[in-house]
């Protein structure tokens, strides 16, 4: 089941239908595979779940006790706080760094004069989008620590998930293989957030004076009662925004590039609707209304790679019905989203990369059943963020590059991390576009 989840879920689903129960140890587990099933439990049941405490205790290592793990009033305090932060009008303060970071990561891509480069898009993105994080979180750029900061995340993200198929997670000292990469890479990730952090506090212009997302967070103040967070609430919600605001969205962009290059005619479509939408100007929040075959093509990648992909796993804190069967306080419930994206009732032709299922007027497609983002009130807090980030970073690749694959390249096989990750690395040819203005540094 841990070596091949996905094959496993999808495998359930036909041979079981929507709704399946097993009993695995002492755990009673229930596989929830349509998209009525799935909001029923996070949407209308959403008071009598909790987050799976395994996946908690492996992810609260990493993220302390941020939004992403805390429950009851805790969660409601925190979520409530910061959400305030990551509304559409506030992100969009954000385009400007963004934009600015992928500006650097593209300039450097193949040196001037030189008309395409072989590139490892897992570097380019992971760097791309930590640069993002780095800038929206702190206003500083990538760093020398960033490439061993992409690194740690990987290492977390491979060992995270393999831990939560663990009962309990050994101790870190222990010189089990894989123990020393992970506690370096805690080190790693936590140094370089402590390092800000005391960085800022000490620059004595804490809180509003920074237009970034900590001086956000220094500032926040509970509207109910006035609290501020606590500093190692701080540290957890720059460490859960840091990890969950840059891998996830370098996955999504990594498959995204793939599937362009796969698909040189829905590159093309894109290309030219940036440009008759942006010209060689830098893109920017005003534009998205304006682009809705990129989105398309935005969404259509993380439907059939969706960068969390399973093991979205609640506990029941009282007994409930889902389907009309009965499900009793403590069961497990798992949800999917790989499965149901690519279920053929939701979407015909479903393990076909067809962007114009998203756009206006097309089918509709069922509620609950493109869910990337998850569902609830735990849905994704960061999601408007993510969508302009990837939006706007899609645009200036298009505007710059067309993607071709090399001969051979090998089949782009989804492997299980904590997101879905291709199993060998993707690398492109990217040529440069003729006479791309914005490709040669006279953007804005
Ligand atoms: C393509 C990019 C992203 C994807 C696909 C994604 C996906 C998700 C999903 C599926 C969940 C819900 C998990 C569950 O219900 O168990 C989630 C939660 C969360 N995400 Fe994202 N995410 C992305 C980007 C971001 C970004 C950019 C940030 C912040 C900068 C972020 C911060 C969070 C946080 C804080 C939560 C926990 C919310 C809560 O429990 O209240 N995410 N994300």
């Amino acid at each position: 089941m841990k070596t091949d989840y996905l094959g496993f879920c999808t495998r359930l689903r036909r041979d079981h239908g929507d709704i399946s129960h097993m009993k695995l140890l002492s755990e009673n587990v229930w596989d929830l595979m349509s998209p009525d099933l799935v909001r029923e439990a996070l949407v209308t049941h959403a008071d009598h779940l909790l987050r799976w405490e395994r996946g908690i205790e492996v992810f609260s290592e990493v993220f302390g006790q941020s939004v992403l793990v805390t429950e009851g009033a805790t969660w409601q305090r925190q979520r409530r706080m910061l959400m305030t932060a990551f509304t559409p009008q506030r992100v969009n303060g954000y385009a400007q760094l963004m934009t600015t970071a992928a500006k650097e990561a593209f300039d450097a891509v193949s040196p001037k004069g030189q008309e395409r480069a072989l590139v490892n898009m897992d570097t380019l993105w992971s760097g791309a989008a930590m640069d993002v994080i780095l800038r929206t979180l702190f206003s500083q750029t990538a760093e020398p620590e960033s490439l061993a900061a992409a690194k740690a995340t990987q290492v977390l993200s491979t060992t995270g998930y393999r831990e939560m198929f663990h009962l309990f997670t050994l101790p870190d000292w222990l010189p089990l293989p894989g123990k020393a990469a992970k506690r370096q890479a805690l080190h790693t990730l936590r140094s370089l957030i402590r390092g800000h952090i005391d960085a800022r506090r000490s620059s004595h212009v804490e809180g509003g004076d920074h237009a970034d997302l900590l001086g956000r967070l220094l500032a926040l103040r509970d509207e109910e009662t006035g609290e501020i967070l606590s500093p190692q609430e701080v540290f957890d919600q720059c460490m859960v925004s840091f990890q969950a605001g840059h891998e996830t969205s370098a996955t999504a962009l990594l498959w995204w590039s793939r599937l362009m290059a796969e698909h040189p005619e829905a590159a093309k479509r894109a290309r030219e609707e940036v440009a008759s939408v942006v010209g060689a100007g830098t893109p920017g929040p005003e534009h998205l209304p304006q682009l809705p075959w990129l989105t398309a093509t935005l969404k259509e990648a993380m439907r059939l790679y969706p960068p969390v992909a399973a093991i979205m796993a609640r506990r029941t804190t009282a007994p409930i019905e889902l389907g009309g069967w009965h499900t009793p306080k403590g069961a497990m419930l798992r949800i999917a989203p790989y499965v149901l994206h690519r279920d053929e009732r939701n979407f015909a032709n479903a393990e076909a990369f067809l962007p114009e299922r998203f756009l206006e007027g097309a089918s509709p497609i069922p509620r609950g059943a493109f869910m990337p983002f998850g569902a609830g009130p735990r849905v994704c807090l960061g999601q408007h963020f993510a969508m302009l980030e990837m939006t706007l970073l899609s645009a200036m690749l298009l505007q710059r590059f067309e993607l071709h694959l090399p001969d051979n390249a090998p089949r782009a096989e989804p492997e299980m991390h904590v997101t879905l990750r291709p199993k060998q690395s993707i690398q492109l040819w990217l040529h440069r576009v003729p006479n791309a203005r914005a490709g040669q540094g006279a953007a804005p």
